[in-house]
């Protein structure tokens, strides 16, 4: 047997599955032919490995009945690839002079620092009560932790703003000492939905083994929905089982930053050094690389090397590691060695738990159907939800009043009105005809061809879920159709969202368009 089934496989799962599920599940399996003809799929660890067997399993099986027609369908294999296994890419050793020494095996994040061969500072990366003079890297500088290089060197004059020698730095309120991290971002106060699932059990796979099978763990999404929160809540948590651990967060245009100034200062092997001596090193926005090609270079040893001494890495990004114009293919590659997941925007029902999870915290009594009323109107994603939700509640101080719909209401009035100025039917329709590429004409017009009628319902729907008009309204406003009309389209596309992932994609992106 060939690997012909398995590959026609692939196509009828891609369509089932959203992009997002099949990238993160199907796409990683490495499919291969047993010695008896049985069909292996390899999965690059066991969280994928559990979850595939959990949920895709039966459904792979139907198909290669299906396609097996009379013929018996070979027999599935679900293992984890073992090292050893033909990987499609192993990481390059970095050049000798960044060699990491041997990875010491831990069982906990607390590994000791690792150091460049030739190198020894005989002190740690977070020990502030050492002799001698000291600079201040710029990265350390926003870690709270500084380290002494053997032989300072001179500043000089025009040199960029390092921290003058001896100063000690302060940290930040609210930030962990060595990490960065906003003590707020936990794993106990992140809502779990249907949206965030996935991420959310990879994250807290990687919390308790960290460097192991999901390495790097690369998060992606929109804006605001809780990328760097889910992040930061490993990281956390990485400390709290040791305290010892270095954990660095940063974004991305920090790193660019100071490799920039590391340039200018000559100081390259520090900033080398620096960020392979961490025990994790969390990444936020890394879209911000691309084009920056000194950056992407020294970004990629620095992965190598981290990934060879088995330091967890974490990074996240607004799309799609291979979406991203302006990156090597190496990075790109290398992205998905571990596990990627995506975060989509919050459905109603996550976005309510959202809401009445922030307002316990804040200690107000938030009733359902005032969460509801909120969760109803603000769609984009969590921080403008959670910006809403701060302005009823900052209204309800200042008023003495208590929080009910109309209260709600009454606070949200000019957000509200700014949205539905800026969602109404009118550009649902335009945008919804740029998309397709149609013209708003046929929008509106008797045609019922598929490739008019079926955007006219996708626009139909959008226009119940963004505004608040009626369906009457609605079917008026698509070129004096009645309501069942409108009702239709918006029972047909309820229905091909489940069944059809083209339809699926198209409502997800022009929500998307629409709302951000
Ligand atoms: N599921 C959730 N439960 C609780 N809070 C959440 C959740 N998702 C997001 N938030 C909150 O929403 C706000 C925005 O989240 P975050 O900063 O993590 O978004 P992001 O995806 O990293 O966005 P950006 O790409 O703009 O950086 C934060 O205050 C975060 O705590």
């Amino acid at each position: 047997m060939s690997l012909q089934y398995w590959e026609r496989c692939l196509v009828t799962l891609q369509e089932e599955f959203s992009s997002s599920q099949f990238n993160t599940w199907i796409r990683p399996l490495q499919a291969e032919i047993g010695s008896n003809g049985d069909l292996c799929l390899y999965a690059p660890n066991r969280f994928v490995l559990d979850w595939v067997t959990n949920k895709y399993q039966v459904r792979i099986k139907e198909l290669l009945s299906e396609f097996a027609g009379d013929e018996p369908a070979p027999n599935l294999v679900l293992a984890v690839r073992q090292a050893g296994f033909s990987k499609p890419t192993p990481p390059p050793p970095p050049p000798p002079v960044q060699k990491a020494p041997e990875p010491t095996p831990r069982t906990t994040p607390a590994a000791e620092p690792k150091f460049e061969s030739g190198y020894s500072p005989g002190f740690s990366l977070m020990d502030d009560d050492r002799d001698g003079p000291e600079i201040e890297f710029e990265a350390p500088l926003s870690l709270g932790d500084h380290y002494v290089r053997p032989e300072p060197e001179p500043y000089e004059q025009g040199q960029l703003p390092l921290t003058p020698p001896n100063r000690k730095v302060e940290v930040e309120g609210g930030i962990n000492h060595g990490a960065n991290l906003n003590n707020s971002f936990t794993f106990e106060n992140f809502v779990e939905g249907k949206s965030n699932q996935l991420a959310h059990a990879a994250a807290q796979q990687v919390a308790e083994n960290p460097g192991g099978a999901y390495n790097p763990l690369f998060i992606y999404g929109g804006v605001g929905l809780g990328k760097t929160h889910l992040m930061q809540a490993v990281g956390t948590e990485l400390m709290r089982h040791n305290p010892n651990a270095k954990v660095v967060y940063l974004h991305s245009e920090r790193f660019v930053a100071d490799m920039v100034k590391a340039l200018q200062l000559n100081a390259i092997n520090d900033f080398k050094r620096y960020y392979r001596s961490v025990d994790a090193l969390l990444i936020d926005d890394i879209q911000f690389f691309a084009g920056k090609d000194r950056t992407q270079e020294e970004f990629f040893h620095t992965f190598n090397a981290l990934l060879e001494g088995g330091q967890q890495m974490i990074l996240t990004c607004d799309r799609y590691p291979k979406e991203i114009q302006g990156l090597e293919d190496r990075l790109k590659s290398r992205f998905g060695w571990g596990l990627t997941v995506a975060i989509e925007p919050p459905e109603l029902e996550t976005r309510v738990a959202i809401l009445m999870r922030k307002a316990e915290e804040s200690g107000v009594k938030l009733s359902y159907d005032s969460a509801f009323f909120i969760a109803q109107k603000i769609r984009s994603n969590v921080r403008e939800l959670e910006g809403a939700l701060k302005r009823v509640i900052a209204n309800s101080h200042f008023t003495g009043r208590s929080i009910t719909p109309d209260f709600v209401r009454e606070s949200l009035k000019d957000l509200l009105a700014l949205q539905d100025k800026l969602v109404n039917i009118d550009n649902i329709q335009r945008i919804v005809a740029e998309y397709y590429k149609i013209k708003i004409s046929d929008l509106l017009s008797k045609r019922r061809s598929r490739s008019v009628a079926r955007p006219r319902q996708v626009a139909m729907s959008l226009a119940k879920e963004l505004t608040n008009h009626s369906l009457p309204e609605i079917g008026d406003a698509f070129g004096g159709r009645d309501h069942t009309t409108a009702l239709h389209a918006i029972r047909k596309i309820k229905e091909l969202q489940d069944t059809d992932s083209d339809i699926r994609e198209d409502y997800k992106q022009l929500m998307r368009i629409l709302t951000t």
